[in-house]
């Protein structure tokens, strides 16, 4: 079914999930203040089953949105977490940040912890998810880790980039059932450590953190990649079991 058909959006017992937004100060679209989101994260999720919605950077309709959705999506983007969120001092100077939408996405992600509404992390979302859950990030990959992969790959998304090593016996490899699959790859940071009760489930060839989970919760899941892309068959079996864990 093409995505945009109204019959992906007909189903009685429709599932919504609240996407974050990237903003961008000016230039580009709009001499004003403008949010931002690949259209492909909404169609990936429309395949999926989902109904997408997206979420100004309001802090204070945190709880009104929750209220409105099944799960949330924090997606990546051309932002960065500031690292004195995660106890780091200094900070690397290709970090750029973008303090309305962490902080927004920050109370986001705390609520819903606090309900234990399902979670999808992509990318920098996942970032963003992995400090919120009490760990750190390594705040450039080619200065942090030496031999590292190339993990900005200069080919088209829709194409592999490297394997990752799927963590047995974690909610990921329930849901992929391979040991190893192909991803994109798209970032310059990564996930560093992980804070209590949150476990790694996915790691590159260089040691580099490809995804995180916690696994007491409903769904709390994070992935480096851009499963939105549908790289491999993996990418939608992940998209589908995050709706199908919001009903
Ligand atoms: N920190 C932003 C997410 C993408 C990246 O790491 O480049």
């Amino acid at each position: 079914m093409a995505s945009g058909s109204p019959e992906l959006y007909r189903n009685p017992m429709s599932i919504t999930i609240g996407l974050t937004l990237d903003a961008e100060e000016a230039g580009g679209y709009s001499a004003l203040p403008w949010y931002a989101l690949r259209k492909n994260y909404c169609e990936a999720l429309a395949q999926a089953g989902g109904t997408p919605v997206c979420l100004p950077h309001h802090a204070e309709a945190v709880a009104a949105y929750l209220d409105l959705v099944d799960g949330i999506l924090v997606t990546g983007g051309a932002f960065d977490v500031d690292p004195s969120l995660f106890g780091a001092e200094g900070r690397h100077r290709s970090v750029v940040l973008k303090p309305g939408r962490t902080t927004f996405e920050l109370a986001l992600v705390n609520g819903a912890l606090e309900r234990d509404m399902p979670i999808l992390g992509i990318c920098g979302g996942q970032q963003l998810l992995a400090v919120a859950l009490g760990g750190s990030l390594i705040q450039h990959i080619p200065d942090e880790v030496p031999g590292a992969l190339a993990h900005e790959q200069d080919t088209p998304r829709h194409q592999p980039a490297h394997g990752v090593r799927v963590t047995p016996r974690t909610r990921l490899a329930r849901i992929v059932d391979h040991a190893e699959i192909e991803v994109n790859s798209t970032h310059h940071q990564a996930v560093k450590s992980v804070g209590p009760g949150c476990v790694v489930n996915a790691v590159a060839p260089d040691g580099v953190i490809e995804g995180i989970e916690m696994p007491a919760k409903r769904f709390c899941l994070g992935v480096q990649w851009h499963p939105e892309y549908g790289v491999s068959p993996a990418d939608a079996a992940l998209l589908r079991a995050f709706v199908e864990s919001c009903k």
